[in-house]
């Protein structure tokens, strides 16, 4: 029988919930999950974990995961097929992040003058600016802008694109993404248009295309995807990036900082800055 998509919410106090986040992380077989860990209610400390399984066993694993935090209240939601997270996520509000403003359809007529306005639409990809990763790396992105432009911008694991489309609005000719999953890189290009941009989007296991290679190197690179992944790739990005290029890390929870940052250390780079948003890290590197 085919399995009907559920948004598992999980509302708990902050450090139960980071907890919960860190154990869901820790899980092999759920890797490529989407969750997202949120601030709901700063006064009473209410946290809220919002998880999107694809998959029966997926469900089940993230449901048993969560039973080991009994403060937790935990409630499903079954929803409807075919554009079930765009749905999920149409409800949300749009995100400032610096200089930047992402929004979805809903919010259209909202953007303010004074902004770098990124309409997003999330269909099936990761990336409404809602994730404390995306916010992460825009916040990195636009405080970089203060004192730097950027030539070439790579983006591995674009997801909806938002951080090569942030780049390409902001200045960079050269903006080129990259996703595993293919019906990412499709939304990502759909949104690059949407949004009047140059960047460009293909599918590729990490650096590995072309497109990538021809259009390096790099005078930043933006990796958002998970700390493993991160670690593999370490050699690739210092590859693919100039002397004393920049690179963006996120997609770590703060218990994986160091795990990251021993990897990159070691091939030569240089922490910048690190960016703490909920459960989760972002570093800025330099290649020396
Ligand atoms: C956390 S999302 C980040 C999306 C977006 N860049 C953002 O910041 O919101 C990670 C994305 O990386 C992609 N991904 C995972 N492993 C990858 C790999 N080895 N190469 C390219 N993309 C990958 C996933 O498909 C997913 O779209």
């Amino acid at each position: 029988m085919s399995y009907n998509p559920q948004q598992i919410v999980a509302r708990g106090p902050r450090a139960v919930a980071e907890a919960a986040a860190e154990a869901l992380d820790a899980e092999v077989e759920l890797e490529g999950t989407t969750y997202s860990i949120l601030e709901e209610d700063e006064d009473h400390d209410i946290w809220r974990i919002d998880a999107f399984p694809t998959a029966e066993e997926e469900d089940l694993q993230i449901q048993r995961v969560l039973t080991d935090f009994p403060e937790l209240i935990v409630t499903a939601e079954q929803l409807a097929d075919a554009d079930w997270l765009a749905m999920a996520l149409s409800g949300l509000p749009p995100v400032r992040a610096g200089r930047f403003f992402v929004y979805g359809i809903h919010d259209h007529g909202r953007a303010p003058v004074n902004a770098v306005n990124l309409r997003i639409e999330a269909g099936a990809a990761f990336g409404t600016g809602h994730h404390g990763t995306t916010v992460g790396c825009l916040i990195a992105y636009n405080d970089l802008l203060k004192k730097s432009k950027f030539g070439r911008v790579l983006d591995v694991g674009a997801g909806t694109g938002v951080l090569a489309i942030a780049a390409a609005k902001t200045g960079t000719p050269v903006a080129v993404g990259t996703d595993i999953d293919a019906i990412s890189v499709r939304i990502s290009n759909e949104n690059a248009k949407l949004n009047q941009s140059t960047a460009r989007f293909v599918h590729a296991n990490g650096l590995n295309h072309r497109k990538v290679r021809s259009s390096g190197p790099y005078d930043l690179v933006f990796a958002n995807i998970l700390a493993r992944p991160l670690v593999g790739l370490s050699m690739d990005i210092r590859g693919a990036l100039k002397p004393q290029g920049l690179v963006i890390l996120s997609g770590l929870l703060r218990t994986q900082e160091r795990f990251v940052k021993a990897a990159y250390l070691s091939h030569g780079f240089k922490v910048v800055r690190r960016i703490h948003r909920d459960a989760w890290c972002t570093l800025v590197m330099q290649r020396v």
